[in-house]
């Protein structure tokens, strides 16, 4: 359930100040760091297959670009805002800190609905997007890459449009292209993978046992199947996901205690992660309305839809048996349902740690592409554990030193690696 005139920007905002405070920032970096260097707002006139013209608006926000070029997805969703782009580059700026990538943060974004839209309907979104800020972006200054309702395909036609405009071909100018036009293996699965390696990493640090443990998942989409798949090949139990229902426009979850089988689901799921309810009954799944995901007796949860989900007025409803929970979406749960988890004990794995395996992977698709020489999927998935669990290490290890909260513990390492960056330049 949403909290009302939920602002995403203002949460990141208020997330840093917090850590501003604590670590004494000086006031020109605080002014530098609550708000993007960079920002292009643009309209997106389309030709529809009925004849109409529609024009959509489109966004990239550059929020930091001192440690490297500006790094980050797009988005394609109906109730897109210019605040959440602004919040999710922000994010995007720590993640690539977190991780000890030599990059920035960026984030994209069109407001629209791809399941009422065409497929040549999204390539003109897709490639009028690029029109508008080619000149902005580039392999060198900000590197886009898939988000939530895009994919390799939005990807490719973005690549196409921008060799188009500028005359060359430049497979680094964008990440998760389809394996063998210039994407790299793995990185489909990588921030799935990488939000398990996460959690393995936290089961270590807590003393507990993944093949004993259950786990609530919310989404089934990208993130959500591969962090499934790579969850239950460790040993763990999914009893529970969750998806939107796009003619009802409501989340329903889908139960089964024995444990869901991902294959028989992903086999009555439309391509944006939306699950058939008739079919799951049929399967044995309890299908039940609403955000039901959350409140299940399980050992962890895992977040990986939209932001805003867990918030003060369902937070309490987490089982006292939840000990973690790992942050699959981006901005999931609000400061304050954040407080309460605190106080609870309940182990974080943040946002922007948790779900780094994608822009990690991102990052290695750009080496490769830049040396236009590609490795094998098992180099790719190797290189991300040991980015993964490095990262979790780096931050679990300060946050026991100094008796942090995660959430603050990585927001230490990233902002203080960003300023410095900052000043190394003398940019303040
Ligand atoms: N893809 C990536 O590499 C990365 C993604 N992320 C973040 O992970 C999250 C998920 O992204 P991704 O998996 O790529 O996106 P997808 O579009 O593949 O999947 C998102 C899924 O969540 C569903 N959904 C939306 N709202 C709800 C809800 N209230 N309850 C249950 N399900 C819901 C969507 O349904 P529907 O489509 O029908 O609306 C869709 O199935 C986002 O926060 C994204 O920013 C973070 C790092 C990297
Ligand atoms: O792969 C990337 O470059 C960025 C992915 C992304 O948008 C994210 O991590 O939120």
């Amino acid at each position: 359930m949403a909290e009302k005139s939920f602002n995403a920007f203002e949460m990141a905002q208020k997330q840093f100040d917090k850590v501003a405070d604590m670590i004494g920032l000086d006031e020109g970096t605080r002014e530098l760091l609550r708000n993007p260097l960079r920002e292009y707002h643009f309209s997106i006139p389309v030709r529809m297959d009925d004849g109409s013209v529609k024009v959509f608006r489109g966004f990239r926000v550059q929020h930091n670009d001192a440690r490297g070029p500006a790094k980050g997805g797009i988005r394609f969703h109906p109730q897109e805002t210019v605040d959440t782009v602004r919040a999710l580059a922000m994010w995007m700026t720590w993640k690539t800190a977190v991780a000890d990538l030599p990059l920035g943060g960026g984030k994209g974004g069109v407001i629209c609905d791809p399941h009422n839209l065409s497929p040549r309907e999204q390539e003109q979104i897709s490639r009028g997007w690029v029109r508008q800020v080619f000149k902005n972006v580039g392999p060198t200054a900000d590197v886009p890459a898939p988000d939530v309702m895009t994919n390799a395909q939005h990807m490719l036609w973005m690549l196409d449009e921008f060799e188009a405009l500028t005359g060359g071909r430049y497979p680094g100018f964008i990440t998760g292209k389809p394996v063998g036009m210039g994407g790299s293996l793995g990185r489909t699965e990588a921030t799935g993978y990488g939000l398990i390696f996460t959690v393995r990493e936290a089961m270590k640090h807590l003393n507990m046992k993944i093949e004993e443990s259950v786990a609530s998942v919310q989404g089934f989409g990208n993130v959500a199947q591969y962090a499934i798949e790579k969850y239950t090949q460790l040993g763990g139990k999914v009893i529970c996901v969750s998806s939107w229902d796009q003619n009802d426009q409501t989340s329903y979850a889908f139960r089964k205690m024995e444990g869901i089988d991902l294959q028989e689901l992903l086999g009555i799921t439309d391509r944006f992660g939306g699950i058939d309810k008739d079919k799951a009954r049929e399967l044995g799944y309890e299908v039940l309305p609403g955000d039901q995901w959350l409140d299940q007796d399980v050992d962890v949860l895992l977040p990986c839809a939209l932001e805003n989900q867990i918030t003060a007025d369902n937070v309490e409803r987490i089982s006292k048996r939840v000990k973690l929970i790992a942050e699959g979406a981006n901005g999931p749960t609000t400061p304050e349902a954040d407080a309460v988890l605190e106080k609870r004990g309940v182990f974080v794995v943040p946002d922007f740690l948790a779900n780094a395996g994608g822009v990690t992977c991102s990052y290695f698709e750009q080496v490769q592409s830049n040396m236009n020489f590609y490795w094998p999927k098992e180099e790719v998935l190797e290189r991300l554990d040991d980015k993964m669990t490095s990262a979790f290490w780096s931050v679990a290890n300060l946050a026991d030193k100094r008796k942090l909260y995660m959430r603050d513990a990585a927001y230490i390492i990233a902002i203080e690696r960003v300023a410095q960056a900052c000043k190394d330049r003398g940019w303040v």
